[in-house]
């Protein structure tokens, strides 16, 4: 990703349990767009080295220092089209004129070997990947602290023409209206403390029974009795 994130060298990094074996999750970041849920997911990247990003299709040009591969796969509407035809994509959208999609390779298999992947996608790519893989979502909405600070970051960010940002500016309110399609909503006002909770809210996650595929077997040996111990009353 390209945006700058400001300086998070005293951040405590979200360390997964890795004793037990464990089902990875999906976690997804959505907001309207300047919120902030790329500066997050790049301070994610960098300070969590068991979640790994879904890089995206979209068929938008290139912002200046975006890389493809990196940023996103950068793709003709033909190239597009004929993904979305070969059954490519786990989830796709139309946002602001330009079509988005996660691609199927990857995500299914690594999840059961533990792998985590963030998403940054819209509520409508939420909601599909939601419909196909309920149990692996974890479903994240920013919000940011007001409407003009969310036009000050869009502007501030440098990436967009003055017709770009008022678009986006524009599909802002409609955009929040999905905020009760999330499992948590995080102001993004100081940008340590949003991402202080983001990590907790990871954390949390990567803890929930169905995920620890590795507990049964734990559980099991834990509760096996020892030779000599008295059988148990029913
Ligand atoms: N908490 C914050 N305080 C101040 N500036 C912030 C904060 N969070 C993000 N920013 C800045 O706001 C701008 C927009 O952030 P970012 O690019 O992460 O938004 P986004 O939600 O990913 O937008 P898009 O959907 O358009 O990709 C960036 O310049 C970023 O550095
Ligand atoms: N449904 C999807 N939405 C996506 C995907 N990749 C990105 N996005 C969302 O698009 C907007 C605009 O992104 P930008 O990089 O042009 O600013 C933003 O809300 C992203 O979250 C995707 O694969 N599917």
């Amino acid at each position: 990703m390209s945006k700058s994130a400001p300086k998070t060298t005293q951040m405590h990094s979200p360390e997964p349990d890795d004793t037990l074996a464990r089902r990875g999750l999906m976690f997804i970041m959505s907001s309207p767009s300047g919120a902030g849920k790329t500066t997050i997911s790049r301070m994610l990247l960098e300070h969590d080295p068991h979640i790994c990003i879904s890089v995206s299709c979209t068929t938008r040009p290139p912002r200046p220092g975006e890389v493809d591969g990196k940023d996103y796969h950068f793709v003709s509407r033909a190239e597009f089209d004929r993904m979305v035809e070969n059954d490519e994509f786990l989830e796709w959208a139309q946002v602001f004129g330009h079509c988005y999609g996660t691609p199927k390779a990857q995500v299914k298999a690594g999840l059961k070997d533990g792998q985590d992947y963030l998403f940054d996608i819209d509520w409508q790519g939420t909601q599909q990947l939601y419909q196909k893989l309920e149990r692996d979502v974890v479903r994240v909405f920013l919000l940011p602290p007001s409407i003009e600070e969310l036009r000050r970051r869009l502007t501030g960010r440098g990436t967009d023409s003055t017709e770009v940002i008022a678009g986006r500016m524009a599909r802002a309110r409609s955009e929040i209206s999905h905020w009760d399609g999330y499992d948590y909503v995080v102001v993004n006002d100081d940008i340590r403390t949003c991402f202080e909770k983001v990590t907790e809210i990871l954390a949390a996650e990567r803890m929930r029974r169905a995920r620890q595929t590795g507990l049964i077997g734990f559980v099991r040996e834990l509760m096996r009795p020892e030779e000599g111990d008295a059988t148990e009353a029913p």
